[in-house]
């Protein structure tokens, strides 16, 4: 099974919408300008929500090959949800996928394995492709439990997903000890935990499935980490923050098997 890689951009709250649409510019043109092979590689952003309307025109007024989604939705698609977003909003807007439980979003807003299972399924009831986000902090890594707590936290937040389902799913490895702080993760990390993802999918659903989920790396990666990551056998691309708000820096990103 040959998995197409997934460039993701994530900007974070970052970029309001004129400077998204300056950035998305730069970006189209920049990997234009190295006559960049979009059949190598999805290459999507994610802009805040208030950037996303001004993304979709762009896009679509210029026919680009980029796709784009969501940063968060919420587990509802309407009602008395004050300052949440719903995912036929987002469907609306022409977004390809949603981000769900972000580490930031984890953390900072306490999004428990539960929450991010009843997004995940607010995103496929409304035709987006979920980018589920898993990783461990830097506690559970220096006691070697990574990989069983990475496993709990990605079982939590997919429970009820059907097997259909499970086939479009991506699943972003993001070590939260690497995230914006320059540590990355070795290639080695990288593949470790996504071939035991890829085996706990297999477990739960079948090969067959497991084989077509693809499999992300985040934290710190540069246009310089990209490449041995990306050559890893079960990493199917990369999530990328910092970085992918340089245009330049992320087309060499995009560009990592040139
Ligand atoms: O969503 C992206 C990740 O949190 C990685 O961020 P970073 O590349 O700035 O470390």
């Amino acid at each position: 099974m040959t998995r197409k890689p997934l460039i993701a951009g994530n900007w974070k709250m970052n970029m309001d919408h004129t400077e998204g649409v300056t950035l998305l510019q730069k970006l189209a043109w920049t990997l234009d300008d190295t006559n960049f092979d979009y059949d190598t590689a999805e290459v999507a952003v994610f802009p805040p929500f208030t950037g996303i309307r001004s993304v979709q025109s762009l896009v679509d007024g210029d026919k680009l090959n980029i796709v784009y989604g969501g940063q968060d939705l919420s587990d509802q698609d309407s009602g008395a949800y004050t300052g949440d977003i719903s995912g036929v909003f987002l469907n609306k807007l022409g977004a390809t996928y949603v981000l769900v439980g972000h580490s930031e979003r984890r953390t900072i807003h306490g999004e428990t394995d539960a929450v991010c299972a009843a997004k995940v399924q607010a995103a496929y009831r409304n035709e987006l492709v979920p980018v589920l986000c898993v990783g461990e902090g830097l506690d559970k890594r220096e006691a070697g439990q990574h990989v069983d707590f990475t496993l709990e936290q990605l079982r939590g937040s997919i429970e009820g997903l059907t097997a259909e389902q499970a086939e479009t799913l991506v699943v972003a490895y993001e070590p939260v000890w690497a995230i914006g702080t320059g540590k990355v993760a070795t290639a080695a990390d990288a593949q470790e935990m996504s071939a035991a993802i890829r085996a706990e999918l297999t477990k739960l659903y079948s090969a067959e499935i497991a084989d077509k989920v693809r499999v992300l790396y985040g934290g710190s990666v540069k246009a310089a980490s990209a490449p041995e990551i990306m050559g890893e056998q079960d990493v199917d691309g990369v999530l990328v923050g910092g970085a992918s708000l340089d245009p330049t820096e992320f087309a060499n990103i995009a560009r990592f098997n040139a």
